[in-house]
This record gives C-alpha cells, structure tokens and sequence, in this order.
C-alpha cells in the first residue's frame, strides 16, 4: 500500500492536527494502489501470460526457478524492514539465575511508513509524548499489565497501545485505520481470508479470530490471496497486509503443511547471504547465520538446546502465534488481489453442534447470520483470560 502520511508535530489551525480532506495516498485508482502493490512484491507464483493473469498464475514453473524467485521477493522483503529492537525469546527451561530478559520490540517498515514504538510503563510513554504523540485524556491513569488500553486517534492516524506487546493488537490497530479510511472511498473494508481456484473462483471466508480463516484459506489447491484483512471495491478484492499472522498452538507438518513449511521457511537455515549488520540479537532462531528473524514466532516455548518449537506447549498462552511473509506460501497469489468473490462463507466454528456443518444460505439469511455473528468460543482464543501475554 502507498504511504500513510502523517504529519509532523506543527501546530495546527484551528485545533485540527490532519487536514482529513486531502487524500493521503498517491494512488487515485484501484488500478493504480494495484500497481503500487506489484512494484513491491516480487512474484512467487510467476505469471506466464500477463492477458491471462488469473489461470496462469498456475503455470508450471520449474522449482528451481520458483525457488529463486521466492528468494529474490525474501530478500526485497528482508531489505525493506529494519528491527531496531527485539524482545529475547522465552525460554523452556530459563537459568535460574537469570531473570528472563524482557520487552522490547520495535520494527520500521520504512516503506508504508508504520511507525511501532513499544514503551513498558505509562510513565515512559509520558516522557516520549513530546516526540510521539500527545496522551489523549482518557488514557490517562497508569495501566496495569493485565489492562490493556487501546486508543485510535484517527484525525492524526496515530496510534497509542498500551500494556500490551501482542503483535496482533498492531495488525488490527492498523485494521481500524483502514475501516476508516476505506468507506471514504466507497472501499468495504473485510475482516475475512480469501483464496482463489483454477477458475478464478474467489472465496472469501468471514469468521471471527480462531474460527479458521487462516487455517482453511491455506489450501495447497488453491491459491492464498490473504489470509485476515482485505479491502472489496468494484474492481475486486486486495489484500491489505503483506503476510499471514497464523495461530500455531497444535501445530504439525500434517495437519497444516503450508504453514508449517512456511514458519520452516523463515526459521530455518536460509541461503541466503546477506551483507548486513544487525545491532541486536533476533528473537527468531534456528539460523545460525544471518537469516535469523524472517518468521517472527510470538509466545511459543522452545527448547534452550535443540531450538526445537513445542507447538503443543499453551504455558504462556493458547494464542501462540507465527508472522510470515506471503510469499513464504508456495500457492500464494502475488499480487495479493482478485476479482469479486463467487463463494462468501461465514465460519461459525461451531463446536456445540447446534448448526449443520454445512449450510447454504439465501441472502437474507447470510445476512443473517454475518450480523449475528455466531460462533463457539470453545477452542478460540478470544475466550482465554492469557490471550494478550503479557511482556
Ligand atoms: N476443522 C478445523 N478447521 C479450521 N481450524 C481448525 C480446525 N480444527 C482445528 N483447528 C484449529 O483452529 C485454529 C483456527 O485458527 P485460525 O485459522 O488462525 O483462525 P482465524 O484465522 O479465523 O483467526 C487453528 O489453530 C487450527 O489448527
Ligand atoms: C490477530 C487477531 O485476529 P485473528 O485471530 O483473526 O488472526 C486477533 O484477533 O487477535
């Protein structure tokens, strides 16, 4: 996506801080925000013909030449974000002595221009107010740990979070931004995953958190064009995040290859030979060179000696998580974009049984059922009382 600008820290006519009328993308057209979004992604599921993009992005490739391409897109991505600072990784059994080091994780993504400050303590927020934001009212009060206070100051598209380090709460943070942005453009802004099939068939699969967006838009038989957040105008739909944010309590390679394969990916003992200088050690491991932290994994217990992931392990919270780029799923669609989806399905997650497992709806009861919003919260972490874990 083009730059969100914010502005700087003037003092603002009339006690207004962003003048919301002008338009803060370059792009005028969908077309063109399409064209933004190729510059950026290398493709990694290469398009023979550009006339027929949506079969050919099946086109047969050979894996070697697939793979270099995937590596070309890494690097670029890899290039484009700088982490200032990482919080250590937990570890299963921790020294006794040493107290397990805490918080801090900062990235830039230079190009859209995402700014993440992390403070552990309101106080320190204050300090850095001058610099970064002013404190609104209500905010004010010294959060605990366990309270976590977000606030959305859209005039000045600045966000503050507090008490919380979940990476998630940024994600949907930036979401919030975009379900205000996007209406002003005749642009719906949706909470779903969506795919898309040899036929250029788009699914899009609504659901709240843990009912299995992720996890079913990542289908080996179709390609993954997002699996969270996306945008529907008249042109079609477009992803608006660049990876997957996936949920990886109980994982395994047979249960959930591509995700597996893809956190592997970013994890493992990258080829790659990059002539760069990181000031702090990653939190991501497993690399003993340079690609250490091109999957970032959130909450999970690994082991201080094999650095092997015990993805069963809820100890810190059932809502573990691993961040990858798209493009770390073989059948992804880059662009992340498609035509207007054939098939909507609304995940209910219904572990009660009180629905049928499948049912076909009419509008009005689609309709429905999206307003109402049914789903059990049994296995979802929106249930937990750990979801956010603490710092
Ligand atoms: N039949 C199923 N379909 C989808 N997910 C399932 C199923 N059974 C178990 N799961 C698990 O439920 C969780 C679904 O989470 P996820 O796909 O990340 O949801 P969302 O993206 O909607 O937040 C995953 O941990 C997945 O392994
Ligand atoms: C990141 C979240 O969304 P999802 O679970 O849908 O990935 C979340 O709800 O914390």
């Amino acid at each position: 996506m083009p730059k969100i600008q914010t502005h700087g820290r003037e003092k603002p006519e009339n006690g207004i801080c962003h003048n919301d009328s002008e338009l803060p993308v370059k792009a005028k057209t969908i077309d063109e925000v399409h064209s933004l979004q190729k510059k950026r992604s290398a493709p990694t599921t290469p398009i023979k013909d550009g006339a027929q993009q949506g079969n050919a992005a099946f086109a047969t490739i050979s894996e070697e030449g697939r793979q270099k391409l995937q590596l070309q897109s890494i690097r670029k991505q890899f290039l484009r974000t700088r982490i200032l600072e990482a919080p250590e990784p937990r570890l299963k059994n921790p020294p006794a002595a040493e107290e397990p080091k805490k918080n801090k994780k900062i990235i830039v993504e230079d190009e859209i221009d995402v700014k993440y400050k992390s403070f552990k303590k309101f106080d320190t927020v204050k300090e850095h107010s001058d610099h970064y934001f002013s404190i609104p009212e209500h905010l004010d009060g010294v959060p605990s740990c366990r309270e976590i206070k977000v606030s959305a100051i859209t005039l000045r598209k600045e966000m503050v979070i507090l008490g919380t380090q979940y990476a998630g709460e940024m994600k949907k943070g930036l979401f919030g931004v975009m379900h205000y942005l996007m209406p002003k453009r005749n642009i719906l802004s949706l909470h779903s995953s969506n795919n898309m099939g040899k036929d250029v068939d788009v699914a899009l699969f609504f659901g709240l958190s843990g009912t299995g967006k992720t996890t079913l838009s990542t289908d080996h038989n179709r390609l993954l064009i997002g699996d969270d957040e996306h945008y529907w105008s008249e042109n079609g739909i477009s992803n608006i995040e660049g990876g997957c944010y996936a949920k990886c309590i109980g994982l395994t390679k047979e249960k959930e290859p591509d995700i597996w394969n893809a956190i592997k990916f970013g994890t493992g003992k990258c080829p790659i030979k990059l002539d760069m200088h990181f000031e702090l050690e990653p939190f991501i491991f497993f690399c003993p060179n340079v690609c250490k932290f091109l999957v970032v994994l959130e909450n999970i217990i690994f082991d201080e000696h094999t650095r092997a992931v015990d993805y069963s392990d809820n100890s810190i919270t059932e809502n573990t998580r691993a961040s990858y780029p798209i493009e770390y799923i073989p059948n992804a669609k880059i662009p992340c974009v498609g035509p207007h989806p054939k098939n909507v399905i609304l995940l209910a997650c219904d572990a009660f049984g009180v629905l049928p497992p499948v049912s076909k709806l009419t509008l009005a009861q689609t309709m429905y059922h999206f307003i109402s919003g049914y789903i059990a919260l049994v296995h979802s972490p929106l249930h937990q009382a750990h979801r956010y874990a603490c710092p």
